[in-house]
């Protein structure tokens, strides 16, 4: 094995555990759709993606990058491999999309921005599916149903975005090198394509959960007047005494259209 110090910074986790790798291959969607992976880290499971389909790879570690371009070099040559050395949140905020067409992403992420990765997948009007190794309490918001305590603006994002969302199996700490100390998951999300969230969408629900145990009206009252409030609650037939957590997404979405409609008046 290459004599690499995993660099905390980074989040570098590397996934040792070849039955998990298996796994995640097996869970690729069918469809012949192009692959991006974020954060290759020494390939491994970049070296099982590129025997299927052509795809790039964007590593933000120099070190990564070097070992990853001679390691693959074959591929690269070839043009299978294409790899892109930058944060990869740098590259969405200039080209607004990880590759021109219809792609999935699949990645071990770095946990400390998975979160935010996810989130900017939605957005990309590119990327179709999302199979992504996360912190298992993360993949959990993400999968989060309406009155499960851990419902919140992630799970309610999800809801309106895909198709489908499921966490596909946990992996243990010891599946990688150097183990972290929590458990992760492997969480699938199949986007709907015809499916565009409003920008102002997710600041809406922040507000609405800014204190999650406390009714939905108090929360909004940093965003919308008590009159307007009591209106909304009226008009879509909402219970005063409801929890941020008790509403379901599609309640919010026509919620958020009706503040902003108040708005544009
Ligand atoms: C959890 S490791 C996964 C490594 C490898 N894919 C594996 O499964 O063993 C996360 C990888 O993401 C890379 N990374 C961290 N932050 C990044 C960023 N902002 N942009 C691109 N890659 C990043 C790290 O250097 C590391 O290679």
């Amino acid at each position: 094995m290459e004599k690499v110090k995993a660099k905390k910074q980074y989040g570098q986790n590397f996934l040792k555990d070849t039955t998990i790798l298996d796994k995640i291959i097996q869970s690729m969607p069918t469809k012949n759709n192009y692959i991006v992976e974020i954060g290759p880290g020494l390939g491994d499971l970049t070296k099982n993606l590129v025997k299927y389909k052509d795809m790039t790879a964007y590593e933000v570690d120099t070190d990564l990058i070097r070992i990853l371009e001679s390691k693959f070099a074959i591929e690269i040559e070839e043009g299978r491999l294409k790899l892109i050395h930058t944060d990869v949140l740098e590259a969405w905020d200039k080209q607004k999309t990880l590759h021109d067409g219809r792609y999935d992403l699949i990645a071990n992420l770095p946990y400390y921005i998975a979160t935010n990765i996810i989130l900017r997948a939605f957005e990309d009007s590119a990327c179709e599916n999302i199979i992504v190794m996360v912190q298992k309490e993360v993949a959990e918001k993400f999968t989060a149903r309406v009155k499960e305590k851990e419902y919140s603006s992630l799970g309610i994002i999800t809801e309106l975005i895909s198709i489908d969302s499921r966490i596909l199996f946990d992996v243990p700490p010891e599946s990688f090198d150097p183990p972290p100390k929590i458990m992760s998951s492997i969480l699938f999300i199949k986007k709907d394509m015809d499916k565009v969230l409003d920008k102002d969408f997710n600041k809406f629900l922040k507000a609405c959960f800014v204190q999650p145990r406390k009714k939905l009206s108090k929360n909004l009252t940093s965003v919308l007047s008590k009159e307007a409030i009591s209106e909304i609650y009226k008009e879509l037939n909402i219970d005063d005494n409801v929890r941020p957590h008790e509403v379901s997404s599609s309640l919010y979405s026509q919620m958020h259209t009706r503040v902003k409609d108040g708005r544009n008046k």
